[in-house]
């Protein structure tokens, strides 16, 4: 097997582009936008998301599906959260062969609280064209992996074998790959982060420091573990490279869409201006409203989540929602925690 496609020309999308090729795969790159895919065949370069990069002849960029997935068993789907159930259907009215679907997106949908994974397996329930379904996650900027800084992530599956295969696609010397069988808990910890890194993103913009970046950062952690504990995740997963690891990259690197969402935010812009500032997926905001709802579904305290949510959607300001955070009952730390997790 030699060609893989890889759905979604953002900046993830093109970063894991640049390890597959390095790893000799000829990449078949499918983008919305004719531009792109002209620039990307033309200059090799894809400036919008990851400017000075130039990428191999072995990526050819498409716009029509399914010439893009022609000729592959394995589709790496990394498009935002919301586009992932219609990216799917479009992909199941162009295969004509079974797939191990790859995927590399953030987040949770509102309403249905389903999980990535789940949304895809979901979407292909009615086909014979899903072989197994993989979640590639962890500490990745894609901006750093495109210079080929060392970098590692964690890949699961319900299928050891499948895991396997997208461990042995993507590893190289720059790109490390672990394995990690708790499917649940590595995609919970890689959505629920981005709420948590808009929060320290609100904080800097607010003009506070570390020690409530750090409060922020640990406490979200043990939301994250209480709420993942819930729906059948291994405490341990949190403690590596999806949750703990995924957490420090994405509250302190400059990098981050959602600090610097939040960031913007807590210096006082509205939600609308900071999101057309952007121009890229903050997958933060909505993954909140999901966290929320399942927070209250299935009754688990997740106070920093349910602050962002106030401040997010009902107008409470973060200055007020800090107060209200630091004025909460006196509780135990790890006591509360190991509790939780024996239950
Ligand atoms: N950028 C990064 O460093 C990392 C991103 N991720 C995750 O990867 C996913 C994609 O993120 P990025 O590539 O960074 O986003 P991006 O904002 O750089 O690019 C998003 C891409 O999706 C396309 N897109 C947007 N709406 C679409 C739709 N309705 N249908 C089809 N395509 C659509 C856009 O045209 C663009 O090519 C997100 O879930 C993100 O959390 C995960 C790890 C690292
Ligand atoms: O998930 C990420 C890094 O691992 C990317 O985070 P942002 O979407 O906040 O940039």
């Amino acid at each position: 097997m030699n060609n893989i496609a890889v759905i979604g020309a953002g900046s993830w999308g093109t970063a894991l582009s640049i390890v597959l090729a390095d790893n000799d795969y000829n990449v078949n790159l499918w983008a919305r936008r004719a531009e792109q895919v002209n620039e990307i065949n033309q200059q090799q370069t894809n400036s919008k998301y990851l400017p000075n990069i130039t990428l191999s002849k072995n990526i050819k960029a498409f716009t029509d599906l399914s010439n893009a997935l022609e000729n592959t068993e394995v589709v790496v789907l990394v498009v935002p959260t919301k586009a992932i159930r219609e990216t799917v259907k479009q992909m199941i009215d162009v295969l004509s062969q079974p797939v191990t679907v790859i995927h590399a997106s953030k987040g949770i949908e509102p309403g249905s609280h389903k999980r990535i994974s789940e949304m895809i397996v979901e979407e292909f329930s009615e086909t014979n064209l899903l072989r197994d379904v993989v979640v590639l996650s962890g500490p990745s900027h894609a901006e750093e992996v495109s210079l080929r800084q060392p970098t590692t992530v964690t890949v699961s599956s319900e299928q050891k074998a499948a895991s396997e295969l997208a461990q042995d696609l993507f590893i190289n010397k720059h790109f490390r790959v672990y394995t990690n069988s708790d499917l649940v808990g590595v995609e919970i910890g890689g959505a629920l982060k981005n709420s948590i890194a808009l929060v320290c993103g609100l904080t800097t913009g607010l003009g506070l420091g570390d020690n409530t970046k750090a409060a922020i950062m640990t406490r979200g952690l043990a939301e994250i573990a209480r709420v993942g504990v819930k729906l059948g995740a291994n405490p341990l997963t949190f403690a590596g490279l999806s949750g703990l690891g995924d957490m420090i990259v994405t509250c302190t690197s400059i990098h981050s869409r959602n600090f610097r969402a939040g960031k913007m935010l807590g210096e006082g812009k509205s939600l609308d201006e900071v999101l057309e500032s952007m121009g890229m997926v903050v997958e933060g905001i909505r993954t909140t409203k999901a966290a929320h709802e399942l927070a209250s579904k299935l009754d688990v305290d997740m106070p920093i989540i349910n602050a962002l949510y106030a401040v997010l959607f009902e107008g409470l300001h973060p200055k007020d929602a800090t107060e209200k955070l630091m004025g909460r009952v006196k509780k135990h730390e790890v006591e509360e925690l190991s509790m939780k997790f024996l239950k």
